[in-house]
C-alpha cells in the first residue's frame, strides 16, 4: 500500500481508476461529481487531501469538454483543499491533436475551395464528421451505425435513380455487399443473389469519395476576401490546467510530443509502444516477415521505432488531407512507398478517431497484395461511425489500449482487441510519488 497518496477519479474512465487504485492498494477518493440542472459541474471532495499527493485521473474521451472542465474544477478543489501536490493523469490528452485547416460543419477539411467549373470533381476525405454536441461519441455508437447505414442506403438509391459517380465509375457487381448484414453482424458478407437496394453499396464502403450523395454536399463555399481563422486551443488547454493548480501532468503518446513545450510544469509522456511491441511478438505469427506500415508521414517516426526495435521491414503511406480531384484511381489521395505483396502488414499509429485513415490504408494495402492487415493504435477514440466503418473495412484486426473506455466498442466490433495500460499508469504514479525514475516506462 502506498501512503499519503490520494487517487481521485473523474467520470470519464471508472475502469482505469479502479485498476490504478487496486494496483496502489488505496481506495478511490470519495467525491461527488455531478451536474446542476443548468449543466454546470458540481464537485465535492469528501475525503481530506490536506498535505497529500493527489492524482486525478481523467481521460479525454466521451463528453470531452465536460470532462475537461470537471478535471479543472477537481484540480482547483484539491489545491484549495491544501493538497501538497496535484498531478493530472490524462491517459488520452484532449485537444492535443488540432487541425491546422478549418473544418466544415460536417467535419471535412476546408483548406481550399474548388473552382465553379468542376465543383463536383472535388471531395474531402475526413468523413463522417467527428461528433458535435448533437452527435454523441461513444454513447452514440448505435446512432453512428444508423447514420452509416442511412448513407449507404442513400448511395444505393442515388444509383438506382441513375446518379453516376463523379469519377464515372459505377461499382462492379462483385464489389457489392449487403450493408445491413455487414453492419449488424460485423462481417463483410456479400450477397450476389438478391436485388435489394442496400446491395449496391461498394465493398469496404467506408469513404465518401465513393459516395455520390456526399459528393453533392461536400462543397465548400468561402466568404470572398476572408481567410478562415482556426482557433489553436493547445496553449489555452495547457494554461487552463496550470491555472487550475496542476503541478504535474502524466499522459501517454501525445499526438505531437512537442506539445509538452506548451507547459511550464513537468509532463511525463508515457509510451504505448512497449505494449504494441509485445502484442506483435506474442500474437502475430511469423511477425519477423511482416511489414510495419505508417499510415501517414506524421506517424513515421513512431512506426519506424517499432520496426527498428523488432528488426522488421517498414513501409509508408503518404496521406493527403487536402481536397483532391477524383481520378480513376480510387486511392488517389493515398500512396504506398514500400513492398507489401504477399505479406502480413501492421499499421501503427497513435490514434484512430473517425477511422478513415486506418480503413483507407487497409484497403490500399490489400489492393497492393497484403495478405493480412492489423492496425495497432494507442488511442482508440472511435467517434461517430468509426466502429461501423471498421466492421465494413478490409482490416483483419484492430488492437488498441484502454486509454479510453473500450467495453462498448469491443461489444460492437469483433475485430477489436484491447491491451491494458492501467498498470502502466499505476506504476508511473507509484514512481512519481516516491521520486523514482520513470524512464523505464518510456522504453519497455
Ligand atoms: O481516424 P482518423 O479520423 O482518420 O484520424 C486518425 C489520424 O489523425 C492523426 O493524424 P493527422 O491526420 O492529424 O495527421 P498528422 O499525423 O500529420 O498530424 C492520427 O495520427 C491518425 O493518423
Amino acid at each position: 500500500m502506498v501512503r499519503n497518496i490520494v487517487v481521485l477519479g473523474g467520470n470519464s474512465h471508472p475502469q482505469i481508476v479502479e485498476t490504478i487504485c487496486n494496483f496502489l492498494g488505496v481506495p478511490p477518493c470519495n467525491r461527488i461529481l455531478k451536474k446542476f440542472s443548468v449543466g454546470e459541474s458540481r464537485c465535492e471532495i469528501q475525503d481530506s487531501v490536506r498535505g497529500k499527493d493527489v492524482y486525478i485521473i481523467q481521460s479525454g474521451s466521451g463528453k470531452v469538454n465536460d470532462n475537461f472542465i470537471d478535471l479543472c474544477i477537481m484540480i482547483s478543489a484539491c489545491k484549495t483543499g491544501s493538497a501538497k501536490r496535484v498531478t493530472a493523469v490524462l491517459p488520452l490528452f484532449p485537444y492535443s491533436r488540432q487541425p491546422d485547416v478549418p473544418y466544415n460543419k460536417a467535419g471535412a477539411p476546408l483548406s481550399k475551395a474548388p473552382t465553379d467549373v468542376n465543383r463536383n470533381d472535388f471531395t474531402f476525405e475526413s468523413r463522417p464528421a467527428t461528433p458535435s454536441p448533437t452527435q454523441p461519441q461513444s454513447q452514440g455508437l448505435t446512432n453512428g451505425m444508423e447514420g452509416l447505414q442511412k448513407k449507404l442506403g442513400k448511395a444505393s438509391l442515388d444509383q438506382q435513380n441513375g446518379f453516376s459517380y463523379a469519377n464515372g465509375i459505377t461499382p462492379r457487381r462483385s464489389d457489392t455487399m449487403d450493408s445491413s448484414q455487414s453492419l449488424t453482424n460485423g462481417h463483410n458478407h456479400r450477397d450476389r443473389g438478391s436485388s435489394s437496394a442496400s446491395q449496391t453499396a461498394p465493398s469496404f464502403t467506408t469513404h465518401d469519395y465513393e459516395n455520390p450523395s456526399i459528393l453533392k454536399t461536400s462543397v465548400f463555399q468561402p466568404k470572398p476576401g476572408y481567410k478562415q481563422w482556426v482557433a489553436q486551443a493547445g496553449t489555452l488547454v495547457a494554461d487552463l490546467l496550470t491555472c487550475a493548480g496542476a503541478d504535474h501532468i502524466i499522459t501517454m503518446d501525445l499526438h505531437d510530443p512537442q506539445y509538452q513545450g506548451f507547459f511550464d510544469i513537468p509532463v511525463d509522456n508515457l509510451y504505448g509502444k512497449g505494449k504494441l511491441k509485445k502484442y506483435i511478438q506474442t500474437s502475430i505469427p511469423d511477425y519477423r516477415n511482416a511489414v510495419i506500415v505508417s499510415p501517414d508521414a506524421g506517424g513515421a517516426k513512431r512506426a519506424t521505432a517499432i520496426a527498428d526495435d523488432l528488426n522488421m521491414d517498414f513501409a509508408l503511406i503518404h496521406k493527403e488531407r487536402r481536397p483532391t480531384r477524383i481520378t480513376d484511381r480510387q486511392n488517389a489521395t493515398m500512396m504506398l512507398v514500400g513492398d507489401v505483396a504477399n505479406k502480413v502488414t501492421i499499421l501503427v499509429d497513435d490514434l484512430a478517431d473517425t477511422s478513415n485513415t486506418i480503413t483507407r490504408a487497409a484497403k490500399l494495402l490489400k489492393k497492393e497484395g497484403a495478405t493480412h492487415v492489423y492496425a495497432l493504435l494507442t488511442h482508440g477514440i472511435f467517434s461517430g461511425d468509426a466502429i461501423a466503418r471498421i466492421n465494413a473495412s478490409a482490416l483483419d484486426k484492430v488492437v488498441v489500449t484502454n486509454s479510453v473506455p473500450q467495453d462498448e466498442h469491443r461489444r460492437l466490433c469483433p475485430k477489436l482487441e484491447v491491451l491494458d495500460v492501467g498498470h502502466t499508469f499505476a506504476e508511473a504514479i507509484r514512481r512519481v510519488h516516491h521520486g523514482e525514475s520513470i524512464s523505464t516506462l518510456f522504453w519497455d
